[in-house]
């Protein structure tokens, strides 16, 4: 069954009804909260990034081949960076690439929300203050930020998560903000999220250990069965609140149409950031708030 969603508040601040459907879900989707300008100019600055963007520059990064270090760092170091990430399908079996830049991106990351004026402003939006604080952050902290393509024909899928895997606080405070910059539903890799599935326990952590990045498992209970994922619709402008323990995933994009997406994580400032997070920032460069 498809989840249920609002008709995003002109203010950012959540109706009782908004309000009840986020502690029961564990998500909340929000019809036009950006308007479909707000949309393009974000999909158009994207487009002015990939074009100043030149793939050969870090062909080593991209070479095929079980352990790349070049690739390993080149991620690592993307915390407090803009980085550039292929799918998988957009290379043929020698590693060359076979696409277009413009639609063999999966995602573009880690700080854009904090490195480039269009992403920042978008980001940090009045209203979604408003809207991350009735969703209980109290000192909302901008985390990280990610484009998200999922290319016609080639989108990568993303496995069943829980986003405080990636971003730890005590207590847990992640939250993630994804915001649909075109229409996104089953039929192009949309979103599939089990409604009350965040009052489950956080089953592992992605985290430093000594020099490696490690999944360290916390809880073996499964997620739950692909009957209990409902469709999170999400017509082009529409937000999607994702509490950090809510597992989540999206399909395969195999359609002629993109699916182009932007999500800003969040913590609490009151949290205790854990230190051995796989994301990382240059020192005295602080994650900041709105
Ligand atoms: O856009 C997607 O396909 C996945 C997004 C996601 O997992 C997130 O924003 O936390
Ligand atoms: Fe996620």
């Amino acid at each position: 069954m498809k989840a249920r969603s609002f008709t995003a508040p002109g203010d950012g601040r959540l109706t009782e009804a908004m309000k009840v459907a986020w502690q029961e879900d564990g998500f909340l989707v929000l019809e036009g909260y950006k308007t479909p300008g707000e949309c393009d100019a974000l999909k158009e600055r994207m487009t002015a990034l990939i074009d100043a963007f030149d793939p050969s520059s870090v062909a080593s990064v991209f070479e095929t081949g079980a352990q790349s270090h070049a690739r390993d760092a080149y991620f690592r170091e993307s915390g407090d960076r803009i980085r550039f990430f292929f799918e998988a399908e957009a290379f043929d079996a020698d590693g060359r690439l076979i696409k277009d830049k413009h639609v063999a991106l999966n995602k573009v990351g880690h700080a854009l929300h904090d490195l480039d004026p269009v992403f920042d402003a978008f980001s940090r939006d009045p209203k979604l203050a408003a809207t991350a604080h009735d969703c209980g952050l109290v000192e909302p902290l901008l985390a990280q930020s990610m484009y998200i393509f999922k290319p016609p024909h080639i989108g990568g899928e993303v496995n069943c998560h829980q986003d405080s895997t990636f971003l730890h606080t005590t207590p847990l405070s992640c939250t993630g903000f994804w915001f649909a910059l075109e229409d996104a539903d089953d039929s192009n890799g949309g979103l599939y999220g089990v409604p009350g599935g965040h009052k489950g326990r956080l089953r592992s952590r992605f985290r430093y250990r000594g020099d490696d990045l490690v999944m360290e498992t916390l809880d073996e209970t499964p997620f739950e069965p692909e009957e209990r994922h409902a469709p999170l619709v999400a017509p082009r402008g529409t937000l999607v609140v994702l509490h950090g323990s809510v597992p989540h995933k999206s399909a395969p994009n195999r359609s002629a149409r993109s699916r182009h997406a932007y999500a800003v994580h969040m913590v609490d400032g009151r949290a205790v950031w854990s230190a051995d997070n796989w994301l990382r920032r240059s020192d005295g460069n602080p994650m900041r708030g709105f």
